[in-house]
């Protein structure tokens, strides 16, 4: 039986993925061999000793410890574009609204009620004051170009928008998928110098943290609408504020809105609800749970963000899987190591992603429970060696 445990509500066409027999789902749970999450904030939680994987029903994995997870042989997954879609909406109903002053002009107009007859008369007197503008023409500055930011170039050309899109590390997938009628930045700041809109699409990391600051403040085009749908961090707090007051930014849309960022002037506040549509949960929490499905019962890995995609067919064969660091002689040592015990190996697959590495070993013998326990052993003790699990 593997133990799952929940940290935030997944949807239930994905929990339905674990079967009754094979699985037990908790949100309270002593020793998980699963973890599965959306925003829950895991940096100050102490990782379960028996802890194999986490999935992230979601894009982002900064409320993570990934680094450390890595070292622990956890593999931490997620859902690369379950929920783009949703987000690529979001981004266009922000322009619209902020453009179109549509938020203020709803509430005034809903403040008229108790006013009778004459409120058709006060409404077309009153329109004036909401006039705005459209975005046919305008100029969209997108940074980052995944799943999301692809998307939303594609959809605003549609909107006879002129797009142009920053992101220095594209994948080959999103290359393929991007329309060529949008333009390539060679750098951030022509995004910053001569946008009308501009959207981030990038992960919150060291490298991205706080990179719309007042350096990009200077160089950007007065009124210029920001949104943001990625992460709150990405925009330096007190630089915007003074970005704002000054009129360099026309409007803020965040989906991250916090008590400083509330008080600031023309910010429109959306508490997180991105990719919060019942499409977009489905979604993540089916992708989230067969890929912790699969790991847990094959560990064949799939979309994780620490360690190498590696498939190699599994029906019911003995199997050592070793999550390790990626330096020579790791697979020599654990040949080796099974070779003390004459075990033949009939098939094997090593991959590596930046510093670690997931080797796959099939094998033919079968063997006894002291034996297993002795290959883990030596396989775990090898220096580098991070996780080990042995299949039969
Ligand atoms: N508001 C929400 O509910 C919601 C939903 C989904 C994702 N997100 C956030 O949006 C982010 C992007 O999601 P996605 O699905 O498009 O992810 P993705 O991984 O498909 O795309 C991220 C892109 O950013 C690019 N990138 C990385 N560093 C960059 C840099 N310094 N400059 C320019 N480009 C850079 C990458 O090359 C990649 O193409 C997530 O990391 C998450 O934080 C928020
Ligand atoms: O789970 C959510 O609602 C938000 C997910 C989003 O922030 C993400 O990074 O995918």
């Amino acid at each position: 039986m593997f133990k799952i445990q929940t940290l935030n509500n997944i949807a239930s066409c994905g929990l339905d993925i674990f079967s009754n027999e094979r699985y037990t789902i908790e949100k309270e749970c002593e020793s998980p061999d699963g973890i599965l999450l959306r925003s829950y904030y895991m940096h100050d939680m102490e990782l379960p000793e028996n802890l194999k994987a986490i999935a992230r029903a979601g894009a982002g994995v900064n409320n993570i410890p990934v680094d450390t997870c890595t070292e622990k042989g956890i593999v931490v997954f997620n859902t690369p574009g379950a929920n783009a879609n949703a987000v690529k909406e979001m981004v266009l109903a922000s322009m619209l609204l902020s453009s179109r002053n549509l938020l203020e002009g709803v509430s005034w107009a809903k403040s008229l009620q108790g006013q009778g007859d004459v409120v058709p008369k006060l409404v077309e007197a009153g329109k004036k004051e909401y006039v705005g503008r459209e975005i046919k023409g305008k100029k969209l500055g997108i940074i980052g170009l995944g799943a999301i930011g692809a998307l939303v170039a594609n959809d605003a050309l549609s909107l006879d928008m002129e797009v142009i899109g920053y992101d220095p590390y594209v994948s080959v997938e999103t290359a393929w998928r991007l329309s060529r009628q949008v333009q390539r930045a060679l750098s951030i700041e022509q995004i910053f110098s001569t946008c009308d809109f501009i959207t981030i699409h990038v992960p919150l990391t060291e490298q991205t943290k706080e990179s719309i600051n007042a350096q990009a403040f200077g160089l950007m085009k007065k009124g210029v609408c920001l949104m943001n749908f990625s992460r709150g961090e990405l925009v330096n707090e007190e630089d915007l504020r003074v970005a704002l007051e000054e009129g360099i930014l026309g409007s803020y849309i965040t989906d991250f809105p916090n008590e400083n960022v509330l008080g600031m002037k023309n910010v429109i506040p959306i508490p997180h609800l991105g990719a919060s549509t019942l499409e977009s949960e489905e979604n993540c929490a089916i992708m989230a749970a067969r890929q912790m499905r699969d790991y847990l019962e094959t560990g064949n890995i799939k979309n994780s963000v620490n360690y190498p995609n590696v498939e190699l067919p599994y029906f019911g064969q003995k199997r050592i899987t070793v999550a390790h660091k990626n330096v020579p002689n790791m697979v020599g040592q654990m040949t080796a190591a099974l070779a003390e015990h004459g075990i033949n190996i009939a098939d094997m697959i090593n991959r590596s992603k930046g510093g670690y590495a997931y080797t796959v070993i099939d094998i033919d013998n079968s063997f006894d429970a002291t034996i297993k326990d002795d290959i883990a052993t030596r396989i775990r003790s090898i220096e580098g060696v991070a996780a080990v699990r042995i299949f039969q």
